[in-house]
């Protein structure tokens, strides 16, 4: 929370969203309490279950090691999950780091160096690996071997170290990102999609029952609409409304309950929270739907243009209610639907700063 005027950075702003995608502390108290532990209780991403389902149960049937996974998806879809469950249907045990965490090859290769066979290393955050240790790494992933540098200048030497045969998963927001050599090296890659609001209704109900809360099924499908497809967001709305139905009402989560909790915490029926509905707003009553440029939008919402370009912006692309264009950002005819506002007449679209400030 920012008690000065100073406008909150893009990550700050992120993090203290409702919405935001990003674990919190809390999150990550009752996170592993939610997590499913196996495959069968993974909910939705039909396609990469199959997929990988046949992967480890080759790889099972065979008695190897699975191939390295590589999982690619915006956060709070289940990456981290996954790369657990993998472990898990494999027997073996998982040891979990993070690309930023690894600065130096040397670091890198003190975890490889103390994997145990068929151990599943988990590497959160892939794409953000120092180049050195990404060197490494190529060769562990495809010869389980590393070489050790010993020493500095022209005295160093190379020890080469073997290693005992392990699965990488790696995860990462922006496949885009890897490296050709290092994508190349995984065996299998998923993309890791949105979820459908009737996949994150089961994800409410599931995380209800492990949570002894009472829930109907309107009450689910409101918080898994608002829940911007993504579990992690559907698990925390879940534990804000159980708050407002225990303290406001009855403890049972209907719809009505469901939709006035959340209207408390200003989530709008679409997942929409306060920020974004701010960007929208000043796009459309203040620019007339644009095009505006980035920099006046984050003037007019008084918020760092980092802000509105990484943290509100992505979802309202997404849901079709705003566009990115070479002359700036405009609003679409969804976005005027949404805040319950008539566009300008045809042919004047576009047009509202002319019509606002001009003559
Ligand atoms: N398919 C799913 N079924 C049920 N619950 C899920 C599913 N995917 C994710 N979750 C829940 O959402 C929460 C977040 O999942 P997870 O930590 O695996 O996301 P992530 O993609 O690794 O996020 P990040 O990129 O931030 O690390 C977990 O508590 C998990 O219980």
């Amino acid at each position: 929370m920012n008690w000065d005027d100073t406008p909150p950075t893009g990550d700050e702003a992120a993090s203290e969203r409702l919405v935001g995608a990003s674990a919190d502390g809390e999150d990550q108290a009752v996170e592993a309490a939610l997590r499913p532990k196996s495959l069968d209780e993974f909910v939705g991403q039909e396609r990469v279950r199959e997929q990988l389902d046949l992967v480890l149960k080759a790889a099972r049937a065979r008695g190897a090691t699975a191939d390295h996974v590589l999982l690619s998806g915006a956060p709070g879809l289940g990456k981290t999950t996954l790369s657990m469950i993998i472990a898990a249907e494999m027997g073996a045990p998982i040891r979990i780091t993070s690309g930023p965490a690894i600065q130096h090859a040397g670091d890198l290769a003190a975890i490889l160096s103390s994997l145990q066979e068929g151990e599943v290393l988990f590497l959160d955050e892939i794409h953000r690996m120092s180049r050195p240790a990404e060197e490494m790494l190529y060769m562990a992933m495809e010869d389980f071997r590393v070489d050790v540098i010993v020493g500095k200048g022209p005295g160093a030497t190379a020890i080469p170290l073997e290693l005992p045969p392990f699965t990488l998963v790696g995860a990462t927001t922006r496949a885009g990102l890897l490296p050709p050599p290092l994508r190349d090296r995984f065996g299998f890659t998923a993309h890791m999609e949105f979820y459908a609001p009737a996949e994150l209704e089961r994800v409410v109900h599931r995380s209800a029952r492990l949570l002894d809360v009472d829930i109907d099924a309107d009450g689910a499908a409101e918080i898994a609409g608002r829940s911007r497809g993504t579990p992690r967001i559907a698990n925390r709305l879940l534990r804000r409304v159980r708050d407002y139905a225990q303290v406001r009402a009855d403890g049972v989560i209907t719809r009505e309950i469901a939709a006035t909790a959340l209207g408390v915490y200003e989530v709008d029926g679409r997942g929409l929270d306060r920020l974004d509905r701010a960007v929208l707003e000043a796009l459309l009553k203040l620019f007339g739907g644009g095009p505006v440029g980035l920099s006046t939008l984050a003037v007019a919402v008084g918020e760092e243009r980092e802000t509105v370009e990484e943290v509100a912006e992505p979802f309202l692309v997404r849901e079709g209610l705003l566009a990115r264009t070479p002359r700036g950002r405009v609003a679409t005819p969804a976005a005027w639907a949404h805040l319950g506002l008539v566009p300008p007449q045809a042919g004047a679209t576009g047009g509202g700063q002319g019509q606002l400030f001009g003559a």
